[in-house]
């Protein structure tokens, strides 16, 4: 198996590796009871959701040399006893798992075992119910959201983060993660000096108590010298301040290239949860924004909080908007509206993820098809707007002949669960520093 080298210097140059997941069998465990406090805004009809991502998947290897599925690692990672056995007990300790489920889980084979730990496992006799989650009908409940694979660990640079949620509902993402970059055959090679952020390890450890979070929707790597960072409801300025600390360490050490840390203000709502739904990198010189929150004069203007990476100590200066504050770093980004501008289709587009879009390579971007007002802004500005079927049919078509393209792919389902194509890839590597 060929190691991996972690190497994400950009949002939007060409991908070659990608984490995703296919929203397996954990969607259609999920009961109406469940799903506001898992982080749902519907029940999913999981063979459709499964459709549409496997679409997506198939749009996304047209440009990119390999996409993984999250669920692969981890059965991998695992496939080595001690490292199941040693799983186990962090989740034990994270979660407060009782004995019984334990060792359940510890008599699995190890495939099955990590698999489980992803779809759940429920009651099969419903009237054993224990006290601790009697509100769900689970000896080990599911984690659905782990098809938004951007958020529990980030690759910044050549370093990675293993995330820490702000809410219950994804508190076991991360220790999946961490497993996967520390045990898995491709990535073992990395050590403790690849990490820029834990929280996870050192709660299991009983270092520190209560973890400050951080979550990878509101990371972007805007370019190899500027992060810009969402404050927001789901990430602390503490987690913030924490990975701005050890960029720092790094860039005075001489080793890393991060000079900047912007971190955005955010309103602590859920239609905001992370920053990329808010604000994303599509090319060189174009990003889509929802409008009320980055145009001068509006009520809603986000302030930012720009971070000096270059020196014995964090140096901090804030300023009103975060698109002139990139312009002060050399990122020149023209806005193009998610909704256009109507501010009804601005809000309603930017709820189902209209500002959402993933980059496959500088220009070229997938995003849901329903946001057709922002596709229409899209199509002004000189992308060539294609349905994902459209692509796939097209054997010949580069999607890296130098044109901008927006694919659009369906969404029906998927964005019902809160988060766009973004929030559902991890890149493990683009091309260039
Ligand atoms: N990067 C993102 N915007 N992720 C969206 C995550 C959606 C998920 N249901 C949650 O609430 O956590």
């Amino acid at each position: 198996m060929q190691p991996i080298q972690l190497s994400v210097f950009s949002e939007i140059a060409r991908l070659k590796q990608v984490v995703v997941h296919d929203p397996g069998p954990e969607v259609d465990l999920m009961v109406p009871g469940m799903m506001e406090k898992l982080l749902f805004d519907d029940i999913l009809f999981g063979d459709h959701a499964r459709q549409e991502h496997a679409l997506f998947r198939q749009v996304l290897a047209r440009v990119a040399d390999e996409v993984l599925d999250v669920q692969d690692l981890f059965v991998e990672a695992l496939a080595d006893e001690g490292v199941k056995l040693a799983f186990i007990e962090d989740l034990r300790r994270l979660a407060g798992l009782p004995d019984e489920t334990c060792n359940l889980l510890r008599d699995m084979p190890s495939a099955q075992a990590a698999r489980s730990v992803i779809t759940g496992v429920p009651w099969d006799d419903m009237p054993s119910h224990t006290p601790w989650e009697q509100e769900f009908d689970y000896r080990l409940r599911p984690i659905p959201n782990l098809l938004f694979m951007r958020d529990p660990a980030s690759v910044i640079g050549d370093g990675y983060s293993v995330n820490a949620m702000a809410t219950w509902a994804r508190e076991r993402e991360p220790l999946i993660l961490s497993t996967i970059f520390r045990h898995h055959p491709r990535l073992r090679h990395l050590t403790d000096q690849d990490k820029w952020f834990d929280q996870v390890n050192p709660l299991i450890r009983g270092e520190i108590k209560a973890p400050v979070s951080l979550e990878g929707g509101d990371i972007l790597v805007v370019s190899d010298k500027v992060l810009v960072v969402g404050c927001s409801e789901r990430s602390t300025t503490d987690a913030i301040t924490c990975l701005a600390e050890s960029l720092r360490a790094d860039h005075v050490a001489g080793e890393g290239r991060f000079e900047h840390l912007v971190m955005v203000l955010m309103p602590k709502k859920r239609a905001a949860m992370h920053l990329d739904t808010i604000f994303t990198r599509i090319s060189e010189d174009e990003c889509l924004v929802y409008p009320p929150y980055f145009t001068d004069g509006s009520r809603e203007l986000l302030n930012v909080v720009v971070m000096d990476l270059r020196h014995q100590e964090l140096r901090f200066t804030t300023q009103p908007n975060l698109l002139a504050a990139l312009k002060g770093l050399g990122i020149d980004l023209r806005p193009i509206f998610c909704g256009g501008q109507d501010y009804i289709r601005q809000q309603r587009e930017q709820w189902t993820d209209g500002a959402n879009a993933f980059a496959l390579a500088p220009g070229v971007i997938t995003s849901y098809r329903r946001n057709l007002a922002t596709a229409d802004e899209l199509a002004k500005a000189g992308y060539r707007v294609l349905t994902e079927r459209q692509l796939l049919a097209d054997a010949s078509l580069d999607l890296l002949d130098g044109r901008k393209y927006l694919i659009q792919i369906e969404s029906a389902e998927l964005s019902r669960a809160r988060g766009g194509p973004r929030c559902m890839t991890m890149p493990l590597s683009r091309t260039g520093r």
